[in-house]
């Protein structure tokens, strides 16, 4: 067996930043603000996205400690090792390239000594030419009719990239204007009622069905599958399956048994993983075939200028490391074990749910890459909403209750402004006021003092007094169309690599995930044995007993 090697938590430079803290803790953000120079070192332009986080309780020196700590975990190599094609995900033996997916035509990113760009090209053009051909109505129903309404079946990873990123380009104008006349619809949920949902108002005759499942084992997704299969072939014959349902897989061998013609099926990866495969057909597919490949195309270039950018940039002007670094100091070192996620921009309405999973399911672990329990804890709980709306819901928690780390996300230009005549401000410059508002409230909060001057009464001073010193990043982008999504995809995407690279642990194996699909297998059987031949239920402890008899009653 390999020797493991050390944790990070064992190094002089965590210690270094360990005993830092104290110092940090002296400090109010109310003073660093005042620091011009400190405040500017901690601006950040690059290629028109604005990154600033003066407002972290951080100084200068905290991110020097930052940097070294990154050195020590050998922060560049692991980047390095991630693109060379190594198989860094060492428990599932699997290389992690979801750059290759978004590489030019004429880059090389090697898996195994093999160059994977002429394939993940072969699938992107293969994705053009179909999404063509149904776009413009070649490629046509059973009946004769062409397909204009697209529902993907696919949940987890093949579910909320593609969701995401339709919700932000459905309003952009390009984007808007090519999906005239098209409907995209998503079905995740194995819940009966979100297949009633999705189909409710569509046509089988005009609908295109596209499974995605990395596996094409995933529960949920292929009992949707089979119902949606049953959808079409009650109404239009079996035969209409090979017209109306293709899929997305690495499983193209599944994908046949189930019917599925293999020539309508687009493949991916073991080396894509889920969470990170919105840039595979399992994206590129379904928003192709809403929004044309040129749109989506714009996308994938958005995501690979980050990817060059986090390849290239030193640490110092490199947006992911210095927002993965960051998360570590709040995570791991301030000990705030939760990230709000506020983009100012209703289009990224779905971007939260998206990071939730990259996030969560990455780097939410107990060991080492190697094994061994970490004596420290991992990952954020991630959520978040668009402002304005959350400032409604959940901001009077993070004003006065618990210190949660805030990522706001503005943008310049917004995808549909409106000005009216006699308002002081257009809509968007409304919806910015309070972007811009927000991060201060919470880095100044309010003092007692500046209460009593505003002869606030006595009694009342307590509960309107806000602390302050409350962190938050700001990332200000210069529109939100197609390339800019991508850009903001890949800056998450690397940020939460970064983290794990950190924290030593595997960020891309989800083990996490199958002890729960497991015991629903178990649970199924005793479902199926009580129904068909009244056994009883047996087997489990006396809750889930309990609970079990009384759903069988019903
Ligand atoms: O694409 P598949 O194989 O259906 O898996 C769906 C999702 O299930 C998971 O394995 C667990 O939630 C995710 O990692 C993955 O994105």
């Amino acid at each position: 067996m390999a020797s493991s090697s050390p944790l990070i938590s064992v190094t002089p430079e965590w210690n270094d930043l360990k005993a830092h803290v104290d110092e940090i803790k002296n400090t109010h953000l109310r003073n660093l603000l005042t620091d011009d120079s400190r405040c500017q070192s901690m601006l950040l332009d690059s290629d028109g996205i604005v990154l600033d986080y003066s407002r972290q309780q951080a100084t200068l020196e905290t991110i020097q400690k930052l940097f070294q700590l990154a050195q020590a975990a050998s922060l560049k190599d692991k980047i390095n090792r991630m693109y060379g094609g190594e198989r860094i995900n060492s428990t599932e033996n699997r290389s992690v390239l979801h750059i290759a997916l978004r590489a030019s035509r004429d880059a090389v990113i090697n898996s195994d000594g093999e160059n994977v760009v002429p394939e993940v090209w072969k699938v992107l053009d293969k994705i053009k030419d179909f999404s063509d051909r149904v776009r413009n109505g070649s490629w046509v129903g059973a009946t004769g009719k062409p397909l204009k309404d697209v529902v993907a079946v696919g949940i987890g990873g093949s579910f909320l990239g593609p969701l995401f990123v339709h919700t932000a380009l459905q309003t952009d104008p390009e984007a808007k204007e090519s999906a005239s006349g098209r409907q995209l619809r998503f079905l995740a949920n194995v819940d009966p009622v979100d297949v009633a949902r999705n189909i409710t108002g569509l046509n089988p005759e005009t609908t295109l069905v596209v499974i995605v499942s990395k596996t094409f084992t995933t529960a949920e997704t292929m009992l949707n599958a089979r119902t949606l299969r049953e959808w079409i072939s009650s109404a239009l014959g079996p035969s209409a399956v090979a017209k109306h349902m293709v899929a997305v897989s690495t499983n193209l061998t599944l994908v046949e048994k189930f019917g599925i013609d293999p020539n309508n099926a687009f493949a991916f990866w073991d080396w894509v993983g889920g969470r990170y495969s919105v840039c595979s057909a399992v994206g590129v597919l379904p928003l192709s075939l809403q929004y044309g490949f040129p749109v989506i195309e714009k996308f994938l270039k958005g995501a690979s200028n980050i990817d060059q950018h986090f390849n290239s940039q030193p640490f110092e002007r490199n947006i992911p490391v210095l927002l993965g670094l960051l998360s570590v100091w709040n995570v791991s070192f301030l000990g705030y074990p939760a990230r709000a996620i506020l983009p100012y921009c209703q289009a990224l309405e779905k971007f939260a749910p998206h990071i939730q999973q990259v996030s969560m399911e990455s780097n939410g672990k107990g060991v080492s890459i190697d094994g061994l329990p970490l004596p420290f804890e991992t990952g954020e709980i991630d959520f978040g909403e668009p402002g304005t709306n959350g400032q409604h819901s959940f901001y009077q928690l993070i004003h006065q209750g618990r210190v949660i780390p805030c990522d706001f996300i503005g943008v310049v230009k917004s995808q549909q402004p409106v000005f009216l005549k006699d308002e002081v401000v257009s809509n968007h410059d409304e919806l910015m006021s309070n972007f811009f508002a927000q991060p201060d409230a919470l880095a100044y909060g309010k003092t007692a003092d500046q209460l009593q001057k505003e002869n606030v009464s006595p009694h009342l001073i307590p509960h309107k007094t806000f602390s302050g010193n409350r962190p938050s990043v700001s990332l200000l982008l210069p529109s939100l169309n197609a390339y800019n999504i991508g850009q903001l995809l890949a800056i998450y995407e690397h940020r939460i690599a970064v983290e794990g690279f950190i924290w030593g642990i595997n960020s891309f194996d989800q083990w996490g995930v199958e002890l729960g699909k497991s015991l629903a297998t178990q649970v199924r059987k005793q479902l199926h044995a009580s129904r068909t031949k009244e056994e009883p239920v047996q087997g489990f402890n006396f809750s889930t007993t309990a609970l079990l008899t009384r759903y069988l009653q019903a």
